[in-house]
């Protein structure tokens, strides 16, 4: 694991922007794995600001969202198609047709769910893999509990995630109680993954993260085990990590 800790949101969008330019100006037809939230949010205008400038196209690539929820379409402004295309697909020359978000509405989702995977076998790999996570140490929408081997499938919510999350949508209510998220494995698939988090309110995640043993209680814990992952952390929410716990 590699840990790059820096001063702020800022900087810390700036430099999960570097990493992933690096991938698309590296890789011919580079595979990118999306996540959503507001932690990615910069680093989404940065990328978007390199597109405009010259610096990087979207041309060749191919991106996988992470999850959705179910019963939500398109058009609802809480769903993560609408956040991707808001935030990101809009603005640059990614093609429609290769920037997939998994389907919170079709009718057979455990089948959506197969045929995701099959895309992205499909794809080759998963070049590279962003990553936020939930105050509950969830990956994607993986909730504490899921086994390490599962791979793209339909969860329950935690009710923590729930009202976390409620920020998005007018009351609670609203907020979905199921979502398709891709697996742990098929994040543990990826060829680089990198973790982004940023803030005070995340400082007791951290600290879990950084103390867990390796565990489906804490389902980002695996990702010590990843080979190329890099945890990429504000100065904020790096906060309560006393000075003895080793950062390789
Ligand atoms: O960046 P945020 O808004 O704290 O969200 C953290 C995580 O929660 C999710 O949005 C799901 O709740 C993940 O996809 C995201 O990585």
């Amino acid at each position: 694991m590699k840990i790059l800790k820096v001063k702020n949101y800022e900087q810390l969008s700036k430099a999960a922007c570097d990493i992933v330019t690096k991938k698309i100006k590296n890789i011919e037809h580079p595979v990118l794995g999306l996540a959503t939230g507001s932690t990615p949010e910069g680093l989404y205008k940065c990328l978007i600001e390199r597109y405009e400038a010259g610096e990087i196209t979207f041309a060749n690539a191919t991106s996988f969202n992470l999850d959705e929820y179910v019963g939500l379409d398109e058009t609802h402004p809480g769903s993560y198609q609408y956040y991707m295309k808001d935030k990101l697909f809009n603005h640059i020359n990614l093609p429609a047709e290769r920037a997939f978000v998994p389907s919170g509405t079709d009718e057979d989702l455990q089948a959506h769910c197969e045929a995701y995977e099959d895309k992205i076998k499909k794809a080759g790999k998963i070049d590279i893999q962003i990553l936020g996570i939930g105050i509950n140490g969830h990956i994607g929408f993986n909730e504490p509990g899921t086994s390490f081997d599962s791979r793209t499938h339909v969860v329950e919510l935690d009710e923590s995630t729930r009202e976390v999350n409620s920020r998005f949508f007018n009351s609670l209510d609203e907020v979905p109680t199921k979502a398709v998220t891709m697996g742990i494995q098929t994040i543990m698939d990826a060829d680089e993954v990198v973790l982004i988090i940023s803030g005070e309110n995340k400082a007791d995640t951290v600290l879990a993260f950084m103390e867990s043993e390796i565990s489906e209680e804490f389902p980002a814990s695996i990702l010590k085990k990843h080979p190329n992952f890099t945890l990429i952390v504000d100065e904020p929410a790096y906060s309560k990590v006393p000075d003895n716990i080793a950062a390789e």
